[in-house]
């Protein structure tokens, strides 16, 4: 009976009329840029120099739906796994609808979740930005607040051209970038605090992660954010429970005072949004949320991951306290190649890196990458890497096969490792525990961090030998 039901759910149609009329993604082709209709030579000639000879299909399904006859008429909601190309699918036709524009505002916003997703996103649209004289900023309190204040507004020096308003003027603010890349929090910041910010030329809002950000209300940004660009047409926007306007006395801009030549009589362009997500939600009160405009939805069906067609997949199967021995036979077996090991917490990462500077002849240049250390040190570890390894707690078979369906890549061959390989290890395994021990007993470990688990360090090491007592056994199921 629960089967059926399973069953049933799995099958179920979404509940909103759009989301069951939906464009298949996979039926686009990738697509060679030189027969991409419109693109701008300036954009093509830029992705052609980042090594982008075509667009994959969930760009080409974008691109068909947002450039050329009817661009734009409809919200797009973009359901696509992770790693297929979703950043590049809104950058470049929001980049190539402002190529035309003429003077700078702020007139295209994309919001993440994190200020690592942020980070990126920001530099795949900076990479072809300037190529059609474009500025992009970021708002991610990565920096302090007044050097981002510095980087998003600037002071102009009024053209003696510019049309002014016979209103007062007192506006000497103004957007010093096109594009902004935001996270919630420091998105809401600058809409309360800072001088000039306005969202009153917006055109292009993408939300990315779009279910994440969903999730959590973070400080009312969406009804603020859609409350203000609405602001400007005087499109009727119900107020959302603790989303007082008036707070927002700062922004008056410089469109509501007639400024912005050829604006002035014409109707504002109706702000468009595109939402995207490896897992958009299906639940029409969520979605309602986003206030959608004849929303098209794109997808690639259920499909939660998808690999590069280049990646090849191997699996290793240990026990769980022969782990570290396997990992270090690994990373020998791949000498001089660059590798990324995932593991499940912060504190695993932690641990492992610590360990792993405690082998000699090791011969690796390990840096470690987690919430634990700054953002500088974290973007210096990028570009790192080129393998990817994962390494993490026992229920993990389950888990790795269940991964492995959503991304379509059941066959996942075994990566043997030579046993005498792993055994040669256990003297090395054993000294840098001894030294890890060391060195958290004489304090070096001044964060502490590694003090709540070494125990469990020490566990794992006797697990290569030693006899276990219940506690440990109880710790190794972690
Ligand atoms: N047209 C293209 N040609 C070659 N590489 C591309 C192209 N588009 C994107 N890529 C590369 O593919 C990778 C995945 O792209 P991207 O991060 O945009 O995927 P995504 O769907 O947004 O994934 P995520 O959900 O993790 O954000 C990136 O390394 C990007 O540089």
């Amino acid at each position: 009976m629960e089967e059926l039901e399973a069953k049933r759910k799995k099958k179920s149609v979404p509940v909103i009329p759009w989301m069951r009329d939906a464009v298949d993604i996979s039926l686009s082709d990738s697509c060679l840029l030189d027969s991409l209709p419109f693109l701008d030579p300036r954009l093509k000639r830029d992705l052609h120099r980042m090594g982008y000879n075509s667009l994959f299909p969930v760009q080409v399904a974008v691109w068909h739906e947002t450039i050329g006859p009817g661009c734009f008429e409809r919200d797009l909601c973009i359901n696509s796994p992770t790693g297929s190309g979703k950043t590049l699918a809104y950058a470049l036709p929001i980049l190539q609808a402002l190529s035309t524009r003429t003077i700078k505002c702020l007139r295209a916003l994309v919001v993440l979740p994190t200020r690592d997703l942020a980070v990126q996103v920001k530099e795949v649209f900076a990479a072809l930005a300037p190529a059609v004289g474009l500025s992009v900023g970021l708002a991610v309190g990565q920096s302090s607040i007044a050097n981002e204040i510095s980087e998003l507004i600037k002071k102009p020096t009024l053209d003696a051209d510019i049309c002014f308003g016979t209103e007062d003027f007192p506006q000497q603010f103004r957007s010093a970038v096109d594009i902004l890349v935001a996270t919630p929090g420091r998105l809401m910041d600058h809409i309360n605090n800072t001088k000039g910010f306005t969202l009153e030329h917006l055109c292009y809002l993408v939300v990315d992660e779009t279910d994440r950000l969903l999730r959590e209300a973070y400080q009312s940004w969406l009804p603020t954010v859609l409350k203000l660009a609405y602001s400007s047409n005087q499109t009727p926007f119900p107020c959302e429970d603790g989303v007082n306007l008036s707070t927002f006395g700062l922004l008056k801009t410089i469109r509501s005072f007639g400024v912005e030549r050829g604006f002035r009589g014409t109707p504002h362009p109706r702000l468009v949004k595109m939402v995207l997500s490896a897992t958009l939600t299906q639940d029409p009160s969520k979605l309602a949320q986003l206030d959608l405009h004849r929303p098209l939805f794109l997808t690639t069906g259920k499909r939660r991951y998808q690999l590069p067609e280049q990646l090849k997949s191997f699996k290793m199967v240990c026990k769980s306290k022969l782990k570290p021995l396997y990992l270090l036979a690994l990373l020998r077996t791949l000498q001089g190649e660059k590798c990324i090991v995932f593991t499940s917490s912060v504190e695993s990462t932690h641990r492992l890196y610590t360990l792993l500077n405690f082998f000699e002849d090791l011969q690796v240049k390990i840096k470690e990458y987690s919430r634990l250390q700054c953002q500088s040190i974290r973007r210096k570890s990028y570009g790192m890497t080129n393998y990817l390894i994962w390494h993490t707690h026992d229920g993990f078979v389950k888990r790795f096969k269940e991964l492995l369906q959503k991304a379509d890549n059941e066959s996942c061959p075994m990566y043997s490792v030579p046993s005498e390989l792993i055994e040669s290890f256990h003297p090395m395994y054993t000294a840098a525990l001894e030294r890890l021990k060391k060195s958290v007993e004489s304090g070096k470990d001044k964060e502490g961090k590694l003090n709540i688990k070494i125990d469990r360090l020490n566990i794992k090491c006797a697990g290569a030998g030693r006899k276990k007592d219940k506690k440990s056994r109880v710790e190794e199921q972690d």
